[in-house]
């Protein structure tokens, strides 16, 4: 499996906090593609055999939100997650129940929602993907799933089909240029149009070059967990006239965080942790989002 400058430890500096949770899912997918039942063929023959939901296009349901219909103006849509607790944060809110959660996130309007099944630090699971896709699934006009998972393989990008994504999430800065154009392919052939994410100018030519058609600027700096809320408006001009739907990710609690992106074009932003310590889900965002 590759690794990138990024992503490679070098013999003197401590790893980042990326490439330790790297390090461990790679050992936790081997495990994985090791056990029968869950074998990279298994995968395979399941998907051969249609077995996997059906799924809904990810970039016009991005574009549809509670005010796209009413508004002239651009409007901004919401991708909201699942997360119980992360490696900056600690434990964020352990009694939510996913499906639950999904529930109120679609009801509110959310257009995506995003469920982290990383085990070990957010303390996600594969399971909480397939309940918050089981929950929404009987809505008229479902959210997208998008499966938050540090991603480096195709097995990874299987799995996310067969338990209900939509959509996967692909860390620049995590994989060389030659694995990202493959993985980018691959999931686009299973009918995922990836988010794919970068953190400043350098990863934003990548993806660019990639042709991605959804990017998320990551306001938080996978390696050292600094937020700077301007990373995402800074990155605006390199895709203003493309096909791109852009999306601001992470550090974001209220309405004059998303009014600020607004202004500027920012097309979706990501909340994780505002969202899952609110006392009241859709109030909050009705008030976020200005619905
Ligand atoms: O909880 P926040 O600050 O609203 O952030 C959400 C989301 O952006 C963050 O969870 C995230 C963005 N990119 C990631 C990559 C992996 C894991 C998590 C993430």
């Amino acid at each position: 499996m590759s690794t990138t400058t990024n992503g490679d430890a070098s013999a003197s500096k401590p790893p980042t906090i990326l490439q330790k949770i790297y390090a461990q899912r790679q050992k936790d997918v081997e495990l994985a593609q090791a056990t029968p039942g869950t074998r990279p063929d298994e995968l395979d023959t399941y998907l051969a055999m249609g077995l996997a939901p059906p799924l809904i296009p990810l970039v016009p349901r991005l574009k549809r939100n509670p005010a796209s219909s009413t508004s002239a103006s651009s409007s901004l849509s919401l991708m909201a997650e699942i997360k119980r607790a992360s490696p900056s944060k600690g434990d964020i809110a352990l009694t939510v129940n996913p499906a639950q959660q999904a529930l109120l996130y679609a009801k509110a309007g959310a257009s995506v929602i995003s469920v982290l099944t990383e085990p070990t630090w957010f303390k996600g699971t594969l399971l909480d993907l397939r309940l918050a896709r089981q929950a929404v699934d009987v809505l008229p006009d479902r959210p997208a799933l998008l499966r938050k998972e540090f991603v480096f393989s195709e097995y990874q990008i299987a799995e996310a089909r067969l338990h209900g994504a939509d959509t996967v999430l692909l860390i620049v800065a995590m994989l060389d240029q030659p694995t990202l154009a493959r993985l980018y392919a691959y999931s686009c052939k299973l009918g995922m149009e990836p988010l794919v994410e970068v953190n400043n100018a350098a990863e934003m030519h990548r993806a660019l070059e990639l042709g991605a058609k959804v990017i998320g600027v990551n306001n938080r700096n996978l390696h050292d967990f600094s937020v700077d809320m301007g990373t995402t408006s800074s990155l605006v001009d390199m895709v203003r006239e493309k096909d791109v739907v852009l999306c601001a990710l992470s550090g974001i609690s209220g309405p004059g965080d998303v009014n600020v992106y607004k202004e500027q074009g920012v097309n979706a932003v990501l909340v994780g942790e505002a969202l899952m310590r609110a006392p009241d889900t859709s109030a909050f965002i009705k008030n976020l989002l200005a619905w």
